[in-house]
């Protein structure tokens, strides 16, 4: 997928930008606070329906209107051609494909695959496991069709379930929800699992690559059970989830552990190197959408301040071997060798203003 065209209005600190993006390396420089990772959070927003960043709504708003409005145009690998847009103030959301109206943020998402690199998320290995699960969930959402219509179905009978348990219903009528919870659970589980692995293979490539001297990194996929299936782990955990009023076990539960050396990696790995394997984690994911036949654009917020020129060099080397599109921030252009810099779009970001370096 590219992204031909990124236009933003009254986005933060961004009163107004149109940008052209060339198709390989764009690079936005400029001074802290000047507006780079907001170019970045537009796409994001446009992508996943929200900002990588924490905050309200009403932060994102510019001080122009009471609302922001994002547009792209782009070109997915058919040739196919979408404009997309959004709009979004404090009472809500407007959304557009092509034109027509769209009720769901994910009709978005799904022509839209972008992966999102920032300092926010380098905590992905050793923060809440939330991440993690979302992490997994977003490939698994792009390259696994029927998983978005398994997980809403499977979020409805959770919520009917644990309404029932607070309500103190029968065991009858919390056993009557069960076989809903349990087909779409287990179909989520089955395709992470799955992708746990493709992702797992995917890593053992690039990690030697990416890095000489990250070990080797296992990934364990726990499901969110620990009985034999998730229907007897359901009727265990009964008596458990009527005392919390909550449903304890099942995918909402889900969990990636990272080992290496036999040990957890956030407890093993330093700073640096669980930055490294974040940023291999996400090259690992769009190598899995690459083999669907759509490159995904990957941004990395910046890059150069969080490596050294060596891994800068190989993360770049690695992102766009893949040949798609890449949008990097940084302060400078330091860090990047002159060849690099003579074949990439470099865009200077002052006060909001984003314009083509001369
Ligand atoms: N709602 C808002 N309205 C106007 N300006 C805002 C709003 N929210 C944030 N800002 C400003 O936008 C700027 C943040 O821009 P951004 O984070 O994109 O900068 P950056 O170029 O990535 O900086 P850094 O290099 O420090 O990461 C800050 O100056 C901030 O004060």
């Amino acid at each position: 997928m590219l992204i031909q065209r990124l236009k933003i209005d009254n986005l933060r600190v961004i009163e107004q930008s149109d940008t052209t993006p060339g198709t390989g390396l764009n690079l936005f420089t400029g001074h802290n606070g000047a507006g780079k990772t907001t170019l970045l959070e537009a796409l994001a927003i446009l992508a996943r329906g929200r900002s990588f960043r924490s905050g309200s709504v009403s932060a994102q708003i510019g001080g122009v209107t009471d609302h922001y409005t994002l547009l792209v145009d782009i070109e997915r690998a058919s040739g196919q051609t979408h404009r997309l847009g959004l709009s979004r103030s404090r009472s809500g959301w407007k959304a557009r494909c092509d034109g027509r109206d769209i009720t769901q943020l994910t009709e978005l998402s799904a022509l839209l695959p972008v992966i999102s690199m920032h300092p926010e998320n380098y905590s992905l290995v050793s923060g809440p496991p939330e991440g993690r699960r979302r992490y997994l969930d977003w490939g698994v959402f792009h390259v696994k069709h029927g998983f978005l219509d398994d997980w809403r179905r499977y979020s409805r009978a959770l919520s009917q379930r644990n309404a029932a348990i607070r309500q103190g219903a029968s065991a009858a009528v919390v056993d009557s929800l069960t076989p809903e919870l349990v087909s779409h659970g287990n179909r989520l589980d089955e395709v992470r699992r799955d992708e746990t692995e493709r992702l797992s293979q995917r890593l053992k490539m690039i990690l030697p690559e990416l890095s000489g001297t990250l070990g080797e990194i296992e990934i364990a996929y726990h499901p969110g059970w620990s009985a034999t299936d998730f229907e007897s782990a359901l009727v265990d955990a009964l008596q458990t989830d009527r005392e919390r009023g909550w449903t304890s076990v099942g995918p909402h539960r889900a969990e990636l552990v990272f080992r290496t050396d036999g040990r957890l990696a956030r407890d093993r790995l330093s700073r640096g190197e669980q930055k490294l394997l974040y940023v291999a984690l996400n090259i690992a994911q769009a190598g899995r959408l690459a083999e669907t036949g759509e490159i995904p654009v990957m941004l990395i917020d910046d890059l150069a301040s969080e490596f050294d020129e060596d891994h800068l060099d190989r993360v770049l080397d690695y992102c766009l071997a893949m040949g798609g599109q890449l949008w990097v921030t940084g302060t400078s252009t330091q860090g990047f060798s002159e060849q690099r810099l003579e074949k990439a779009s470099v865009f200077h970001v002052k006060h909001g203003v984003v314009s083509a370096a001369t």
